[in-house]
């Protein structure tokens, strides 16, 4: 269905140094066309160095901040100052460095704003609705070590959400248990998704993802294919390839 590419780095500084800078290619090609690009934000550690990563870079860069519009792949179901926010975790590493327009930055509601993770699903994808669905210019995500992709997990009911943007998400395997996720439908119509992953603790899931055969259920990973879908690994990850 679409180009997959692996690209092996010697290690997370390399790998988060050389994603921040296709990145930022990415979106200032995307603007000289005279777009808006949109782009869809990951959690997860390696997700907060890349942050930090085009923070740094994002002065000597023609990007035009305020001409981006982001977008979250999952998000924990906790109040809004909650640590465990993804969009908390983008703020402090990248949002608040950079001249964005607050009205381009779409959060997935938190628990101290809707009452259920249902509304709050609700209200993002309605949301996404308004901007339309697959115009994603870059979905990154990260992989879990149990293979889990934005806050889809091995076996859980939320794979199954058919017909729906983004999905409430309970009893999660990793804390905390509620959590809004884009279904797998959603993460597909962008032009390209990038999974980003570093340590070796990540390389077994990494190898079933990319392995010819295989269940999504048991690695949703497997699940989630863009025009173009970049695997941006360091060695630890790539270490079971
Ligand atoms: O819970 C989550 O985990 C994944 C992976 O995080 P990591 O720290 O193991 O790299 C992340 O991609 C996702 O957005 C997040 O909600």
């Amino acid at each position: 269905m679409t180009d997959v590419h692996v690209r092996r780095h010697d290690d997370a500084d390399v790998l988060v140094g050389d994603v921040a800078s296709a990145l930022l290619d990415r979106l200032e090609a995307a603007q000289a066309r005279g777009e808006v690009p949109q782009i869809g934000l990951t959690g997860g550690s390696i997700a907060e160095e890349l942050h930090r990563e085009l923070a740094r870079r994002a002065p000597d860069s023609a990007v035009d901040w305020s001409r981006v519009v982001f977008w979250w792949g999952d998000e924990r179901f906790v109040p809004a100052d909650s640590p465990d926010r993804n969009a908390r975790q983008a703020r402090e590493s990248l949002l608040d460095h950079v001249p964005v327009d607050p009205a381009n930055v779409h959060e997935v509601p938190a628990s101290d704003e809707v009452a259920t993770a249902e509304d709050a699903a609700a209200a993002y994808s309605e949301a996404m609705r308004e901007h339309g669905v697959g115009f994603f210019e870059v979905l990154m995500l990260g992989i879990g070590p149990d293979g889990h992709c934005a806050s889809l997990f091995p076996g859980h009911p939320a794979l199954e959400a058919g017909d729906a943007i983004a999905v409430a998400v309970h009893d999660s395997p990793k804390p905390p248990p509620d959590r809004v996720s884009l279904t797998f439908e959603a993460m597909e119509r962008c032009r390209a998704v990038w999974f980003i992953a570093s340590g070796e603790g990540k390389a077994e899931a990494v190898a079933r993802a990319l392995a010819d055969d295989g269940s999504v259920t048991e690695t949703p990973a497997r699940g989630v294919r863009g025009d173009e879908t970049v695997w941006w690994l360091d060695e630890a990850a790539a270490s079971a390839l």
